[in-house]
């Protein structure tokens, strides 16, 4: 199988052990961070190789206490948290400013979902909700209404880059993240990157071993 595994640093990535899996035709693909770097890169990527299945590994906030952190998660569903307005104290997306109908390809109601995405969870990691901006949440309000808008428990610079790619020109994917913080938290003492890096690597091993 022509397996693609993108992440957007090569911090997130450890060539030498992901190129140890058996069996599948592995391509790399640094994305670089954020949004439009990531959309365009794996877009041309797609266009020129047409992989089986591409891989997005990397690390992520959590939202959520109940997640540990350097824990891995699949993504099933992404939103763009940052496309849209604050007005009168509110956030208003492209769906609320009326610039997308809900549904809207390659949408299902506000997000990107991974329909195919058990297919390839092969180890059943818990599968979340992400939001995708391209600047770290830190404030204590934003961070309120992306939890309670989209329902996320995570959230990464790039992920809602690889759905909306792949759902659009129909690669299968999935997007695999390890908790490197909570989000909001700006003391890097408290954060678990390391340790995320480590889980995230020895999980995307295991499982390209495990996919036929
Ligand atoms: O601020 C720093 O000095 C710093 C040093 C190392 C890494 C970072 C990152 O923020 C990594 C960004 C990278 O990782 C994903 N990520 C990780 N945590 C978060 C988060 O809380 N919110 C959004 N994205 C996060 C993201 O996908 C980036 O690619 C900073």
């Amino acid at each position: 199988m022509q397996i693609t595994i993108a992440a957007a640093t090569r911090l997130e990535l450890k060539e030498d052990m992901i190129k140890q899996s058996n069996g599948h035709d592995i391509r790399i693909l640094y994305t670089g961070v954020g949004i439009l770097p990531s959309a365009v890169s794996i877009t041309q990527h797609v266009l020129q190789h047409k992989p089986d299945l591409i891989i997005q590994m990397g690390i992520a906030g959590c939202f959520d206490s109940n997640i540990g952190l350097a824990n891995v998660v699949a993504v099933k569903k992404e939103s763009l948290g940052d496309t849209g307005v604050q007005e009168n104290g509110e956030w208003k997306d492209v769906f609320d400013m009326g610039f997308r109908q809900k549904g809207e390809m390659p949408f299902s109601d506000k997000y990107l979902v991974n329909e195919t995405i058990e297919k390839y969870n092969v180890l059943q990691l818990p599968e979340v909700t992400g939001v995708t901006i391209n600047e770290i949440t830190t404030e204590k309000a934003r961070i309120k209404m992306l939890q309670g808008k989209y329902n996320a428990q995570i959230e990464s610079m790039e992920g809602a880059a690889l759905h909306y790619v792949c759902q659009l020109f129909n690669i299968p994917f999935i997007q695999i993240r390890a908790i490197s913080n909570y989000i909001g938290e700006r003391d890097k003492t408290k954060w678990k990157l390391k340790e995320a890096v480590a889980s995230l690597n020895e999980t995307v091993l295991h499982m390209l071993n495990k996919i036929e």
